[in-house]
């Protein structure tokens, strides 16, 4: 560790952010933004397309200036205090940013040796098993290779923090999940994550706290325990009916959040109650409910409240 990094360490949030502003041609694409994240999180940002998450990140790692608003890496102006920040934050690449020949060896020294005090490449290849493509090109690597050759880059200069931008998109559910592990193993092994996704499973396994920004605002910001119970129904329960039901009488029910009817098909979001008198309800009028599902509420649908805008 610099003695810059140990001197800025200490009990304050890892990252600061507050009253962020970022204004294009006249409209603010984020709009008041503020958020602190502790030393060893996992932090989601988690949002529409077009929220403005990678602005937000991308001021953070001081590659857009802010219009309004305060940055603070480490106690650092990201913007001011650049090259320092860029030893304490890592930031994954983008694809293009790497030379199709160049090979996973070479993309690592490279890499090092941009760093005042980089880690030994050779066990950080073998921790994101990239010890047998040391010799490929980057251009002969599958989509699960690059974002492990990315989070490697992204932790080569012994960072306090990594950023990752959309990190498994388009990669098949397998590898999706393998990147989920190494970003756990990531925080174990004491890095803060800053972490920006589209995807409702990841955010709810991967993060300790998730904001929810729609429109350059934060909508919500909890745990995604937290987040779940603001959903309007805490369970949701669909099945097909045997006869149409009356719609009348299903609006009646207690503590019902929600009602649609699709294909022949019911789905009801509510409480436990709801689900009971649901029951009680067929079983009166001598009605089978058929392939009948009851499950809890998930992140997406928090989500769809939160923002009226439904994700993958
Ligand atoms: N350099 C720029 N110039 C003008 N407009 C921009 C610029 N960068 C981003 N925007 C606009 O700002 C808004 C927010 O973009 P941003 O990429 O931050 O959103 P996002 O939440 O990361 O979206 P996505 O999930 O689609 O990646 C968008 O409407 C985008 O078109």
């Amino acid at each position: 560790m610099t003695t810059t990094q140990s001197a800025a360490r200490g009990t304050r949030p890892l990252i600061e952010v507050s009253g962020l502003r970022k204004v294009y041609a006249g409209r603010a694409v984020v709009d008041g933004l503020s958020f602190t994240v502790a030393e060893g999180e996992i932090f989601g940002i988690l949002g529409p397309n077009g929220a403005g998450k990678t602005t937000a990140v991308e001021c953070v790692e001081g590659l857009r200036v802010p219009d309004a608003g305060r940055v603070r890496v480490a106690g650092l102006d990201p913007v001011a205090d650049h090259d320092q920040v860029t030893c304490i934050l890592g930031a994954q690449l983008q694809e293009s940013e790497l030379q199709p020949k160049l090979t996973v060896r070479e993309a690592l020294e490279l890499y090092a040796a941009f760093y005042p005090d980089p880690a030994d490449w050779r066990p950080l290849a073998e921790r994101l098993r990239l010890t047998d493509k040391l010799g490929t090109r980057f251009a002969k690597l599958s989509g699960g290779q690059k974002q492990r050759l990315f989070i490697a880059l992204a932790l080569i200069g012994n960072p306090r923090v990594v950023v990752l931008d959309e990190l498994t998109t388009g990669l098949d559910p397998r590898a999706r999940r393998d990147t989920w592990q190494l970003i756990e193993d990531v925080r174990d092994s004491g890095v803060t994550v800053l972490l920006v996704t589209h995807f409702m499973e990841e955010a709810q396994r991967l993060c300790d706290r998730i904001a929810v920004i729609d429109q350059g605002r934060i909508a919500a910001l909890d745990t995604p325990a937290g987040l779940i119970s603001r959903a309007a129904a805490s369970t949701v329960m669909s099945f097909t009916p045997s006869v149409p039901l009356d719609e009348e009488a299903l609006r009646d029910l207690p503590a019902l959040a929600s009602v649609e009817h699709k294909d022949g098909r019911v789905t009801l979001g509510g409480t436990d109650e709801t689900v009971n008198a649901v029951l009680t309800l067929l079983a009166r009028h001598h009605i089978t409910a058929h392939q009948l599902r009851v499950s809890d509420a998930t992140l997406d649908d928090a989500f769809l409240d939160l923002t009226g805008v439904g994700q993958s």
